[in-house]
C-alpha cells in the first residue's frame, strides 16, 4: 500500500512579515487512516506538539496554525527522505530538497553519465594539462565536462584556505562536494588538484558509487 509521509510543524517562527514553518518529525502513516480524510481534504495536516497521535478530531486541527507539506511516497522513497532530514549544526530544520528533474533524465538530456575524474600528483606534474586535454578530447566527442582545478578553486571557494594539513583537507573536501553536485548535474566534472593524502581522496570517493569516481595519479613527466 501507498505510504503518506506527513512532515509535522510545531511552530512558526516570524522572519520579516513571512511565517515560514519549522519541520520537527516526518512520520510515515497508512493510507487507511482517519487522517488520509483529512489529508485529502485539506491538502495537509496540522498538529500541535501536544497531539502527536493522528487521531485528534479536524475541528481542533484547524485550530492550529500552521501548515504541513504533503506527500505520496513509494516506501523506498520514504527511507531515502527519512535518511535526508539531518540536523547540522544547531538547526533541526534542515532537510534534503529533492530536484524536480531526477538525475537520469539529466543524464538523458546530455547523453551522459555524470561523473567525477580525480587527478592527483605533485605541483607541476602535469595535472592541469591532463584535466584541460581531457576536457578539450572529451567536448570534440560531444560530452560536456568541467575542470575544478586546484589553483583557480584557490582564487574563490577556498581562498580562505592555506596548505596545512587541515586546510589541504577542507579544500579537498569543498572540491569533492561541488564535483558530486557537478557529476549529479550529469557533467564530467574533473578535478585537478595535488590532493596528497590518500584518506582525503577516499572521502571525496565514498561521496559517490564507486563506478562513478575515476582516480588518476599524474607522475612527473
Ligand atoms: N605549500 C605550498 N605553498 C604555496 N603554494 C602551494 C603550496 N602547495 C601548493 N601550492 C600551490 O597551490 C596550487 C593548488 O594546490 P591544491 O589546491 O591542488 O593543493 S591541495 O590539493 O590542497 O594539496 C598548486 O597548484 P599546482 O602547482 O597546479 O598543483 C600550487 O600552485
Ligand atoms: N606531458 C608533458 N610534457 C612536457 N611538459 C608538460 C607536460 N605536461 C605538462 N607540462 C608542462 O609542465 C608545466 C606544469 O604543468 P601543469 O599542468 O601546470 O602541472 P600541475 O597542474 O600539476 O601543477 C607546464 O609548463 C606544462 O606546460
Amino acid at each position: 500500500m501507498e505510504n503518506l509521509i506527513a512532515v509535522l510543524v510545531v511552530q512558526q517562527r516570524r522572519k520579516a512579515s513571512a511565517c515560514f514553518p519549522i519541520l520537527v518529525q516526518v512520520m510515515a502513516i497508512s493510507t487507511t487512516t482517519y487522517t488520509s480524510k483529512c489529508f485529502r481534504d485539506a491538502g495537509g495536516w496540522l498538529m500541535s506538539r501536544e497531539d502527536r497521535s493522528f487521531g485528534g478530531e479536524k475541528s481542533e486541527l484547524s485550530k492550529l496554525s500552521t501548515f504541513i507539506k504533503l506527500h505520496s511516497l513509494s516506501q523506498r522513497e520514504l527511507k531515502t527522505r527519512e535518511l535526508k532530514m539531518s540536523t547540522v549544526g544547531n538547526s533541526t530544520n534542515i532537510f534534503w530538497q529533492e530536484s524536480p528533474i531526477g538525475k537520469l533524465e539529466r543524464q538523458k538530456l546530455l547523453n551522459q553519465k555524470g561523473c567525477v575524474v580525480w587527478i592527483t600528483g605533485l605541483s607541476g606534474s602535469g595535472k592541469s594539462t591532463l584535466a584541460c586535454s581531457l576536457s578539450r578530447e572529451l567536448f570534440t566527442r560531444g560530452k560536456l565536462s568541467y575542470v575544478l582545478d586546484g589553483d583557480n578553486l584557490r582564487h574563490g571557494l577556498n581562498k580562505d584556505l592555506g596548505f596545512k594539513a587541515e586546510d589541504r583537507t577542507e579544500n579537498i573536501r569543498r572540491v569533492g562536494e561541488v564535483a558530486k553536485l557537478f557529476a549529479d548535474a550529469g557533467l564530467i566534472s574533473i578535478a585537478s588538484l595535488i590532493s596528497p593524502y590518500r584518506k582525503d581522496r577516499d572521502a571525496c570517493r565514498a561521496m559517490l558509487p564507486d563506478s562513478n569516481f575515476i582516480e588518476a595519479r599524474q607522475a612527473s613527466f
